[in-house]
């Protein structure tokens, strides 16, 4: 019979370990020794399940936590549809549809909003498939200024990855409370329901919701047992929770098929008291990335960079990879050595947190702005980076210091939202004329006589 002990912890302390069971209360004895669904929970809470898997998904597959709260989620009146012209997530109008083009796509910086709060400043730009059929992913930029109020959010579509790429997000969950800053990530499941608070003031960044399975590490191969993200850097939530008994109205919003429906509820939403399981939030400082690259000669491909990955059935191949261009040392000698020129079978939209990322030195690609190269959309430096790169003495060099650039990388092919193409109005007209259109011909024929 299992017999672990849980202490009482502090409601910023976390939990370390990747795809752990983990267990926590904030009351000691919240928790029910051997069995999850007593006939009376301790303290006279009531048990939840919440599954991120199917009952029946296999052993190394299967999510799930139990949690003991004060009052069922299943306490509320009903959902209300959202008027669609006050949130920007929407695809359920003719407008609302995506564009699936094969330009190669950049954006200037996306502005701040200080009058929205976390759910109003959510913005699909670009997304594949269909959240209904558990297929696909949505990307997101996200631009805030207030607080939630008496509220709760949370997705039923997919798993929120988020990357911060300005101000401090304060997000209480219901499995406890998880403080988010730039040059990190955090990734909330869908289902899990929670309240974002600006402590910093305004905040903006990007999201990359998976619609199907979840975020997992990518395999390691020859590596071997370490190396790139390290499961011990993972940091989850412990339990903490508002006893509020005054009965104050909350409102639960739900992200459903891309819309938002409200529902009111009169008790608090962050009353679990004590969960376990190994369905959670967790966050990770992308500083502990430990990145692995060439030490003689050649490019090894970005895959090398894979922070989390979102898998396809079909091994090896993502619906959306997480990958990251941190601080590093270039040292391959006889060497290109930025991104060679080419067209993927997936696609790539890039984000930048910070600095400048080395395969673009034109100055079009800045933080908080965004590129796209589709399937099969012809991309790589740019005139000025290639002729820096094709000339410059190869000695040791770090590159990226101060900088976080990083890819949602996709084999699906990417639609761009209305929003994303037209209303935000941050596309940048000439990237292709300005990128690629200048390099010039280098090739001598010497079957060619002078
Ligand atoms: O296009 C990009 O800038 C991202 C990228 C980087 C790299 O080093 C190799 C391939 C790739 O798509
Ligand atoms: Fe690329």
């Amino acid at each position: 019979m299992p017999t672990t002990q849980f202490s009482v912890p502090d409601p910023y302390a976390y939990q370390n370990g990747f795809d752990s069971y983990f267990g926590s209360e904030a009351v000691p004895g919240a928790l029910p020794i051997a069995q999850n669904s007593p006939q009376k929970p301790p303290h006279g809470l009531y048990a939840e399940k919440l599954s991120g898997t199917a009952f029946t998904a296999p052993r190394h597959e299967n999510k799930q936590t139990w949690v003991y709260r004060i009052l069922p989620s299943a306490a509320h009146a009903n959902y209300q549809p959202i008027a669609e012209d006050t949130y920007h997530t929407s695809l359920s109008s003719e407008k609302n549809r995506l564009h699936y083009i094969p330009n190669q796509l950049r954006w200037n910086p996306f502005d701040l909003d200080e009058k929205v709060d976390w759910v109003h400043g959510l913005h699909l730009v670009a997304g594949a498939g269909d959240p209904t059929v558990k297929s696909g992913l949505g990307i997101l930029l996200y631009a805030a200024g207030k607080d939630m109020g008496k509220e709760a959010f949370y997705s039923a579509d997919g798993d929120f990855l988020i990357v911060p790429q300005h101000g401090v997000l304060d997000i209480q969950t219901e499995l406890g409370k998880i403080l988010v800053r730039p040059n990190e990530i955090c990734v909330i499941p869908r289902g899990v329901k929670y309240r974002v608070t600006l402590p910093s003031g305004p905040v903006r960044g990007y999201i990359c919701e998976l619609y199907q399975g979840h975020y997992q590490l990518p395999e390691l191969g020859p590596i071997g047992s370490n190396g790139l993200a390290n499961a011990r850097d993972f940091q989850t939530p412990v339990a903490s929770f508002d006893d509020e008994e005054d009965e104050s109205e909350y409102q639960v919003i739900s992200k459903f098929n891309n819309d938002l429906f409200s529902a009111k509820q009169s008790h608090t939403p962050f009353d679990v008291v004590a969960w376990h399981g190994n369905y959670y939030p967790f966050k990770y400082d992308l500083g502990r990335f430990n990145t692995i690259g060439t030490i003689s000669y050649d490019h090894p491909d970005p895959s090398i960079f894979t922070v989390l990955t979102g898998p396809s059935d079909h091994p090896g191949t993502a619906i959306a990879d997480f990958v990251i261009f941190p601080p590093r040392w270039l040292v391959a000698e006889d060497t290109f050595r930025p991104p060679w020129y080419h067209r993927n079978v997936m696609s790539e939209f890039m984000g930048l947190v910070a600095g400048d990322y080395d395969a673009k030195i034109g100055g079009g690609f800045r933080p908080a702005g965004a590129s796209l190269h589709n399937i099969m959309s012809a991309h790589g430096p740019d005139s000025g980076a290639h002729e820096k790169a094709s000339n410059v003495e190869l000695k040791p060099q770090k590159v990226g210091e101060g900088s976080m650039a990083f890819m949602f990388e996709s084999s699906l092919m990417v639609g761009v939202s209305e929003w994303g193409l037209k209303t935000c109005q941050k596309v940048q007209k000439d990237y292709n004329a300005e990128s690629w259109v200048p390099l010039k011909r280098h090739f001598v024929n010497p079957l060619k006589k002078a």
